[in-house]
């Protein structure tokens, strides 16, 4: 039924569990905070999360997340995961209602397909730090500049061009859902076996796109899909689908917004390879490329072989990453701090109590 794992279940079989009972299945859907869909080669089971491994669970992000491969126990009435295997990759962003904190959208992805639209909408800056977000967590990313039906070659070449002056060698593909134009260039993605997941503003016609790729309607679309009478429409929650030709796309609600999450220094470099290439010229190894002399970063900002806006968004970037790790280390003492108050305080009410027994 849905051979489509069957590869990765391949490369998590030395992981598959001896004990009856115990299971080893793929997240397809997380519907609420511990309601869950998963799939398995042969059958698609409902899950919960086991109370064990919510309560372990220090941020939200080391909860399952769609394209997690879990080991549940089927042995009692209900199927419970205990436990998410480590990750090859996962996609994450910052979050929006908690600062400090990422988001998880999906794990354990091959391409992350990050998909905008010619028109009036089109932001490079917002395209931008759509692909940083991804190139930060190490996942390959490709383009896709859907409705170009809408505009002339002309247009598109001159767009494309700006874009990879920009944001360098990112493969990126114009195409239309409406009349195919450019989906055959996305063959090479669609393998059996791989697991693609759409990310971009609502409307940009990921959904369209999805059934292109799948031949079939396999989605609905803002066309004809339902509302909840708020104005928002039902299908809300990240999900797995499964294409004819074994190609798992994780597809994602639209996003207003997709600021990356980055940890340390050392992700920003994976987002901007071509200016760590020219730091590794800087006479000083701790250039800040900021004022220093013999800076070949500033040089190529200078004679234009860089991006000013690059660099701008790259010092920017930085300058956060900094603050973040700054802020992340403060709570985690002032937390430190605050376990060990209550654990000692724990401690004398039990010698207390054991005193006036
Ligand atoms: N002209 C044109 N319109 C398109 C194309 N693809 C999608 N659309 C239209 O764009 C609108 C949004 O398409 P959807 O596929 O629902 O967009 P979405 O990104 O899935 O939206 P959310 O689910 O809200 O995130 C619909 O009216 C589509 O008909 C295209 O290639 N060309
Ligand atoms: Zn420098």
């Amino acid at each position: 039924m849905h051979s489509e794992h069957a590869s990765l279940f391949a490369a998590y079989h030395h992981l598959e569990p001896a004990e009856p009972g115990m299971v080893m299945a793929r997240v397809s859907c997380v519907m609420a905070k511990n309601l869950l869909t998963l799939v398995r080669p042969d059958t698609e089971l409902d899950a919960v999360v086991a109370g064990a491994l919510q309560h372990s669970a220090r941020e939200a992000i080391d909860l399952p997340v769609v394209g997690d491969m879990v080991l549940a126990d089927s042995r009692g009435e209900k199927t419970m995961v205990v436990e998410v295997l480590p990750r090859r990759n996962i996609l994450l962003r910052k979050s929006v209602v908690k600062d400090l904190q990422a988001q998880a959208i999906a794990a354990n992805v091959d391409v992350v397909f990050v998909i905008t639209c010619f028109g009036p909408d089109f932001n490079l800056r917002r395209l931008e730090r759509y692909v940083l977000a991804v190139r930060a967590c190490g996942i390959e990313c490709t383009i896709l500049i859907n409705k170009a039906d809408l505009v002339e070659s002309a247009e598109i070449d001159e767009l494309l061009e700006e874009i990879r002056g920009i944001l360098g060698n990112v493969p990126i593909h114009a195409v239309s859902a409406h009349t195919g134009r450019g989906m055959d260039g996305l063959g090479a993605y669609a393998t059996s076996g791989q697991t693609i997941c759409f990310i971009g503003s609502s409307g940009v016609g990921k959904s369209s796109l999805v059934n292109a790729l799948a031949g079939e309607e396999v989605m609905a679309t803002s066309h004809n899909r339902h509302w909840d009478g708020k104005g928002r429409h039902t299908t809300t929650m990240r999900q797995m689908l499964f294409l004819p030709g074994g190609i798992t796309v994780i597809d994602t609600p639209g996003m207003r917004e997709f600021a990356p999450w980055i940890m340390d220094e050392s992700q920003v470099s994976l987002a901007f390879d071509d200016l760590e290439e020219l730091a590794a010229q800087c006479r000083f190894g701790d250039c800040t490329h900021t004022a220093e002399p013999g800076c070949a970063v500033l040089a190529a900002v200078d004679d234009e072989t860089l991006d000013a806006n690059r660099y701008e968004a790259y010092l920017k970037l930085v300058e956060q990453t900094r603050e973040l790790q700054q802020r992340r280390t403060l709570r985690g003492i002032t937390e430190r701090k605050q376990r060990e108050k209550s654990s000692s305080k724990a401690l004398r009410k039990h010698l207390a109590d054991k005193g006036r027994r």
